[in-house]
């Protein structure tokens, strides 16, 4: 181990699945003690990259993983050799089992001290509490991980990862878009945690499709596109649009987004029609949507946002109430039926309630329009195929072709299949939840004028859920605000910024609504 030169370098990295180049001859040098952002659109190579240099997948031969001055051969580099270099990775999942205490947790990797064959659970609570005050956090060996906020279940994966096994020395830690799933008040204490690593003396890598948080935090970043470094070098100087354009390939002025026209009040009568609704922990809700409007949902983790899309989803039963849409009584029992009355949902859980992963991409985003497919003789697949096919690429899914599997589809080239689905047979209300998670900045852009032209001069609305605020108050026209079950606040106009979501998520007070 050398104590000058780069923390990490790679050289030549390239990597292919059956002859397909994913990764080009990727260079990149990442300077010790700095935080390092990895970026990129959805497919260009992030999570390859890293797993090349995590040893799970072997890079094409030639290509060189350099740790600490020490080189070792891209083809051949192991997870055990990985982490005897002094690599250590979080992945977006966090690795961690809930049902266990903290300690157990740090026992999964650091392993269980034993006496007798009989587990020492007091010296590893005594050891974990050490690790858990040198990282700052106020938390009990013993609690449950399930018991921990979001925020602090990263930096609890973070204390393991970098907990003391290595004789205390420096370590590079890879993080894959450690605050994608974070509420928008805890971004910020995690972005102060990799601060603090970093003066610690540790060399972060970071990947992220959130550019402001990418300038606000790193030191230096590299940007991947098809696979080959894009710019590799510092981040001062640079703007959100300088990286989208060095992403896109496009020029800064062409990579801006369009300005958005402020809608004009509808004075229709409502789409949607939701009078004293109620379910488990949700309701009595009141509210109306109007053709063309989006609606946007904010609140905290068991505010009730969910569960009112899978209401209107037909995924949740309700207790009592009523749901009119376009001044008829619907109620739903199960998603199909109300796809039938033109209601589709995009769930939050892409890979549990979305998906079939070993199915065909094509296959993923044709699944709710099949029917349409039906002939005396059969199925009419070549036509579904050819069709599912242009849908995809209608949302810029980048795919080799329609047949790969959809489990090897990049995270947000999976997300915009999904969309590309529920869009498809042109629902009157669109309910998505999370519409933008995992997609790269180009892609929430398109996203986001997708559902502007789905709804825009039509009798259809659309209701998103998202944990993030710029992206409400970019995207919608009205944001109802949910705590605990109950309809809190709305914001318009002037009042629907991220700032002003934010405070009404959080109010404890309660308004008479
Ligand atoms: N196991 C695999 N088999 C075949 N192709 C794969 C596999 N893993 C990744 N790919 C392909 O490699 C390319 C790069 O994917 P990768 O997941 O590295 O992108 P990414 O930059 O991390 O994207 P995202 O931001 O969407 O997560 C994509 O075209 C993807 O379909």
């Amino acid at each position: 181990m050398s104590d000058t030169g780069p923390a990490l370098r790679l050289r030549g990295i390239s990597k292919s699945f059956d002859g397909v180049r994913v990764l080009r001859g990727v260079d990149v040098s990442i300077t010790r003690g700095t935080v390092h952002a990895l970026l990129g659109g959805n497919g260009s190579g992030k999570s390859t990259t890293l797993k090349v240099v995590a040893g799970v997948y072997r890079g094409d031969p030639g290509g060189v993983v350099e740790v600490f001055g020490t080189p070792h051969p891209a083809d051949s580099f192991s997870p055990q050799q990985a982490h005897r270099a002094g690599l250590r990775f979080v992945h977006q999942d966090l690795g961690l089992v809930d049902d266990l205490s903290v300690a157990a947790n740090f026992g999964l990797v650091s392993g269980f001290p034993q006496r007798l064959g009989a587990v020492r659970w007091r010296a590893l609570h005594e050891r974990t509490a050490r690790e858990l005050a040198a990282a700052g956090l106020d938390i009990a060996p013993q609690a449950p991980v399930r018991a921990l906020r979001p925020s602090d279940r990263t930096r609890v994966a973070i204390a393991r990862a970098l907990q003391d096994d290595d004789g205390g020395h420096p370590l590079v830690l890879v993080l894959d878009e450690p605050t994608a799933s974070l509420p928008h008040h805890e971004v910020d204490e995690l972005l102060e945690e990799l601060r603090r690593r970093r003066e610690q003396g540790h060399t972060i890598v970071y990947v992220s499709h959130r550019i402001p948080e990418v300038l606000a935090v790193a030191d230096d970043l590299t940007v991947l596109r098809d696979g080959v470094v894009a710019y590799s070098g510092p981040v001062s100087g640079l703007t959100e649009d300088h990286v989208i354009a060095m992403m896109t390939g496009l020029a800064a002025e062409q990579a801006a987004p369009a300005a958005r026209t402020p809608r004009a009040p509808t004075t229709a009568a409502p789409l949607l029609r939701v009078s004293g609704l109620c379910t488990a922990g949700l309701g009595p809700l009141d509210l109306e949507v109007r053709p063309g409007e989006v609606v946007g949902v904010a609140g905290l983790l068991g505010s009730g946002r969910s569960r009112l899309l899978g209401l209107l989803a037909g995924q949740v039963p309700r207790t009592s109430g009523s749901v009119q849409l376009a001044g008829r009584e619907i109620h739903h029992r199960s998603p199909r039926a109300a796809l039938a009355d033109g209601v589709a949902c995009v769930p939050e859980d892409r890979a549990r309630d979305a998906a079939f992963p070993d199915r065909p991409l094509w296959e993923n985003v044709s699944a709710i329009a099949f029917p349409r497919y039906a002939r005396w003789w059969g199925a009419d697949r070549r036509a579904e195929r050819r069709d599912a096919v242009k849908a995809a690429a209608g949302f810029a899914v980048h795919a080799a072709h329609g047949e790969v599997p959809f489990a090897s589809l990049s995270g947000g080239n999976q997300q915009k299949a999904v969309l590309a689905r529920a869009t498809w047979t042109s629902p009157r209300l669109l309910l998505l939840d999370e519409p933008s998670q995992g997609v790269d900045a180009m892609a929430r852009r398109d996203i986001h004028s997708f559902i502007h032209r789905h709804v825009d001069g039509h009798d259809r609305a659309a209701l998103v859920v998202s944990s993030d605020f710029v992206e409400l108050a970019a995207l919608c026209d009205r944001v109802l605000v949910l705590r605990d079950g109950r309809l809190r606040a709305e914001l318009t106009g002037a009042e629907l910024h991220e700032s002003a979501i934010a405070l009404a998520v959080h109010q404890d007070r309660e308004d008479p609504r």
